[in-house]
């Protein structure tokens, strides 16, 4: 199989064509019922249809949240993965949100689970959890190198309760968050457009002024919608790394549905919104 383009370097391409948009597929209860869905296995498959039909060739980056697939055992996950394939089919890139972390040799399958090319649940990039220790996530950081996909660590997440892990100070002074950021900053050194190896960074975090963001790679900012941040808060959080800032929004697109062309125009409200926010800084 020809390997494929670096994340970084596709996903910059994606967001210049299609808008800096990363579109979450997250099939809460709640919206389901708000669509008129069962909360079942029906239901689910048809908000995911509707979402990737809707929205597929217009978006540049999906993040399916795979808590809530996984919710409903394998059948889920088989609506997971068609998702997945018929999005990259549709030319958008695909973010697995499963937040995975273990001890390296456990680690190694989940990077053969969602990083290895012709792997049923194969996607352009994965969330990853470095609690175990950064260096636990070397099996993925090295399949990822090799397939041409990337890697969203956890560094400053956007609920409240993140800070008392990731704002902790280590005996050389710098937080747990400031450690991860400059352990993907190595990662990306020298590449360009930009790395392949991003950051999960809350856009509901305030100035985040004390931080280094300059890691050369993408920051994945969920909180924008439903957690009550704005694309206008965007520049104030990020400052100058705001143009490698991928914002995600779930809630705040997926509440207009099942309309298409509410979605879509909800969408593209969001992207003309972070556009105007990013333009000028
Ligand atoms: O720090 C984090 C990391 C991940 N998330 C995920 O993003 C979406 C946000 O959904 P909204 O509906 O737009 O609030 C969801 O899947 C979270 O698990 C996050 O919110 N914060």
């Amino acid at each position: 199989m020809s390997p494929l383009e670096p994340f970084g370097t596709r996903l910059r391409t994606a967001m210049d064509e299609r808008g800096p948009l990363c579109v979450g597929i997250d099939p809460h209860a709640s919206l389901l019922s708000e669509w008129g869905l069962g909360d079942d296995i029906a239901g689910l498959e048809r908000f995911t249809r509707t979402v990737v039909e809707a929205l597929g060739e217009h978006v540049a980056v999906f993040k399916p949240q795979s808590a809530f697939f996984e919710r409903f055992g394998s059948r889920g996950i088989a609506v997971l993965e068609r998702a997945v394939v018929d999005l990259r089919a549709a030319g958008a890139l695909v973010v697995m949100d499963a937040k995975r972390g273990d001890i390296g040799s456990t680690m190694a399958a989940y990077a053969e689970t969602f990083l290895r090319k012709g792997a049923p649940l194969f996607s352009d990039a994965l969330t990853v959890s470095p609690y175990l220790g950064y260096g636990s996530l070397k099996p993925a950081v090295d399949l990822a190198r090799e397939s041409g996909t990337g890697l969203f660590v956890l560094a400053l997440t956007s609920n409240p309760e993140g800070a008392e892990v990731q704002r902790a100070v280590r005996e050389d002074g710098r937080s747990i968050g400031a450690t991860m950021l400059a352990h993907l900053a190595a990662e990306n050194a020298g590449q360009t457009p930009m790395g392949s190896f991003g950051a999960v960074v809350g856009a509901t975090l305030g100035d985040l002024s004390s931080f280094d963001l300059a890691v050369n790679g993408p920051l994945l900012a969920p909180g924008i919608g439903a957690q009550g941040a704005t694309a206008a808060d965007l520049p104030k959080v990020f400052g100058a790394a705001v143009r490698n800032v991928v914002p995600n929004v779930s809630r705040g697109v997926l509440r207009h549905g099942p309309d298409p062309a509410a979605l879509r125009a909800s969408a593209e409200r969001f992207a003309d919104e972070v556009r105007s926010a990013v333009s000028g800084v």
